[in-house]
């Protein structure tokens, strides 16, 4: 386990390493943003508890691999604001749109604190566990080459149905198991 504190804020990330991740050969890995309500609630609104734990579980099978845990709430936006998107969504928003509503882009996402992070580690191959074209784009930007990407579709339930669909329809999610371009009623 290892901590950062991410130059000029207060946040602090975190990295699992399970295995020997320095070797050089690439890693299996997770970039995963902070979901409070999912991670550690079990809110069925997002899928990404499930997506925390099928990563976890598939670093354990590998028996090698890294998570990042980044302090990236509601997509960078922060709990409080995550939960007013909510209020929106209820109202009949989608996730983009509640975003840009309460005055925010779609993603608010940096993801340059990783590279500390990785040259920490001594990581600099990953094997991406991701739907996410975005994140691939970024590390590679970075000059951590992406040797892969590995879907993560997961918890699939009729509460978070329309949200993936919009992931996929707005922000270019690869979701394969969903009706991509689709933006559905509930
Ligand atoms: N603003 C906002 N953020 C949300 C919402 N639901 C979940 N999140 C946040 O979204 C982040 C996860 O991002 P996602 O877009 O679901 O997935 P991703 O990490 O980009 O992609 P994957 O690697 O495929 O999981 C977490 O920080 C969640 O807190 C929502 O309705 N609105």
């Amino acid at each position: 386990m290892h901590g950062f504190r991410e130059e000029g804020t207060e946040k602090e990330h975190v990295a699992l390493t399970f295995g020997d991740v320095s070797d050089g050969a690439p890693v299996l890995g997770r970039l995963h943003s902070e979901c409070l309500t999912g991670d550690a609630l079990f809110s069925l609104r997002c899928d990404c508890g499930f997506q925390l734990e099928g990563a976890l579980q598939a670093i354990a099978n590998e028996g090698r691999g890294v998570l990042l845990y980044l302090r990236q709430e509601g997509r960078g936006i922060g709990l409080l604001n995550k939960i007013r998107a909510y209020e929106l969504q209820d109202a009949g928003a989608d996730t983009v749109e509640a975003n840009l509503r309460l005055g925010f882009a779609e993603d608010q996402r940096d993801y340059r604190l990783c590279l500390p992070m990785l040259q920490h580690l001594g990581i600099s191959s990953l094997k991406l566990m991701t739907n996410n074209p975005r994140k691939v784009n970024a590390l590679t930007e970075l000059g951590i080459q992406v040797a892969e990407r590995v879907p993560l579709q997961t918890g699939l339930n009729p509460h978070n149905h329309r949200y993936l669909l919009t992931k996929a329809g707005k922000l270019g999610h690869m979701l394969g198991n969903l009706h991509q371009g689709e933006v559905a009623e509930d």
